[in-house]
């Protein structure tokens, strides 16, 4: 599904790169979490997945094409595919959780028939049906995370990449939310998650790719690896 191939980041200013000769592949229906220290590269690695930014050098390929060579329509369709969920969650404050969901499938030009047909389904998959009325500030941390993923699988995405996804959560929301993901990928999904959260990583037992200063320091089905 991906390969990257060899590929470099140095953002504009800075002397050491973010990412070096970074090369690694992802297969369809993979689960993996990206490790490592901060600093190591993990938000690189996601906002090249997304074509939110470019590599300086090497090879990005999704689906067999180098995403380096998008034309703008190739973006969208690219990032339709996709699903993002983040730390802080990016919900709309003034929608609704209904909205919210809806929201994604709205920008896409989804009609009307097909968003009241999805966004139910979607918020029954995250066990949030019963709340679909409420704003988000009515919500628990772990609530409103599993909005966010409603939001990003109500389009239902080829990939999901969540960078820190339950940074902001207690120890027991947090392993809901691991176990939500893990629910998603038996269903095909592909998960990319980057997280700290070792003791997550560790009960999961996915593959997990540690990076260190931008280079590629494990990949294997697994734990965390505390050295
Ligand atoms: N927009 C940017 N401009 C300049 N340097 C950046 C930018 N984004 C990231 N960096 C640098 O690139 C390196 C890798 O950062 P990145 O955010 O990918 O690491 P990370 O592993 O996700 O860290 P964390 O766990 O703290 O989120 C760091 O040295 C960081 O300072």
């Amino acid at each position: 599904m991906i390969e990257i191939n060899k590929v470099s980041m140095l953002y504009p200013g800075t002397e050491d790169p973010a990412l070096e000769e970074l090369s690694l592949e992802l297969t369809s229906g993979e689960f993996l979490f990206l490790v490592g220290p901060s600093g190591a590269g993990k938000s690189t690695i996601i906002k090249l997945l997304f074509r939110e930014t470019l590599p300086t050098s090497g090879q990005i390929s999704f689906e067999r094409k180098d995403i380096a060579a998008y034309k703008k329509k190739d973006i969208l369709e690219h990032r339709r595919k996709i699903g993002m969920v983040f730390q802080d969650y990016k919900l709309i404050k003034q929608k609704t959780v209904f909205e919210n969901v809806a929201f994604a499938l709205e920008v896409l030009g989804y009609s009307p028939k097909e968003i009241e047909e999805k966004v139910p389904e979607a918020l029954v998959k995250v066990g949030l049906s019963h709340k679909q009325k409420a704003f988000p500030k009515e919500l628990s941390g772990g609530e409103q995370q599993r909005v966010g993923i409603a939001r990003a699988i109500v389009k239902n995405p080829d990939l999901i990449l969540a960078d820190e996804p339950t940074g902001n959560l207690d120890r027991d929301n947090a392993l809901q939310l691991m176990e939500l993901f893990e629910k998603i990928n038996l269903e095909g999904t592909t998960i990319v998650i980057a997280t700290h959260a070792w003791d997550l990583v560790d009960r999961m037992q996915k593959r997990v790719v540690a990076l260190s200063g931008g280079k590629l320091k494990r990949d294997e089905k697994g734990g965390y690896d505390h050295e």
